[in-house]
């Protein structure tokens, strides 16, 4: 793990869109389709707003959430509405857009079905991860039900969240997708997730999901 500081939360959104820009153009030199994992969350945002005018074959990217909040689509707590708002906009409206949930339905009718969308786009070209102050990523939550099963090396791709702290159920990628994807950013802001970043590093995995995917991991901090 590496960990890369900027003078802002701006510098930083317009430096690491440029850095995912990059990683994914020699991606799709060498593969005909692109698998990029993002997160939702109030992090992304800006940094969508600037890698959404990349100049790429964005017709070969799949876009896709690392996890989702079964809400309908049209939600503000759509992690899918924010990725379609704020990068799939601009060029990056040509990319595919890969859900991890379908609207209506419950998260164990519809796993199978996406499962069947992810298996063919590992591994994941680029992913990015935001943290929570209480060391989740992605939906991988402390302490959730089936956190060691969504840990585990054979895991499938998707595990169903119902975390207490959370007000909805969410999909989420699992600990081998998300750690297993060639490229791995997180993203993080202030002095509160720096510390958790820094407990994390001595907790096990079922204390501290983020500390299962750090392995190659370049961090982005701004205060
Ligand atoms: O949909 C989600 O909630 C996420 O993917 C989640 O893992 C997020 O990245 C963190 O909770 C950080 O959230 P903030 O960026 O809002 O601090």
């Amino acid at each position: 793990m590496k960990i890369q500081e900027y003078a802002d939360r701006d510098m930083l959104a317009i430096d690491v869109a440029n850095v995912l820009a990059g990683e994914l153009e020699a991606a799709l030199l060498h593969n005909d389709v692109v698998a990029f994992a993002v997160p939702g969350g109030t992090t992304p945002g800006p940094i969508f707003d600037s890698l959404c005018a990349a100049d790429l074959e964005w017709e070969r990217v799949r876009v896709l959430p690392t996890d989702e909040r079964c809400v309908p689509a049209d939600s503000d707590r759509s992690n899918e509405r924010l990725i379609r708002d704020r990068l799939l906009t601009n060029r990056a409206a040509a990319a595919d857009y890969v859900p991890l949930y379908i609207p209506g339905k419950t998260p164990e009718e519809v796993l199978p079905q996406i499962e069947a969308l992810i298996e063919p786009l590992r591994p994941l070209a680029v992913l990015v991860l935001g943290m929570g102050d209480d060391m989740h990523t992605a939906s991988l939550f402390p302490g959730m039900e089936g956190l060691a099963q969504a840990l585990a090396s054979n895991a499938p791709a998707l595990a169903v969240a119902r975390p207490q702290t959370q007000p909805e159920t969410r999909i989420t990628l699992t600990g081998p997708v998300l750690d297993g994807a060639l490229s791995k950013h997180l993203v993080i802001y202030g002095e509160k997730k720096r510390a958790a970043l820094e407990r994390a590093m001595s907790l096990p995995p079922e204390e501290a999901p983020i500390a299962a995917v750090l392995d190659g991991m370049t961090v982005h901090w701004a205060d």
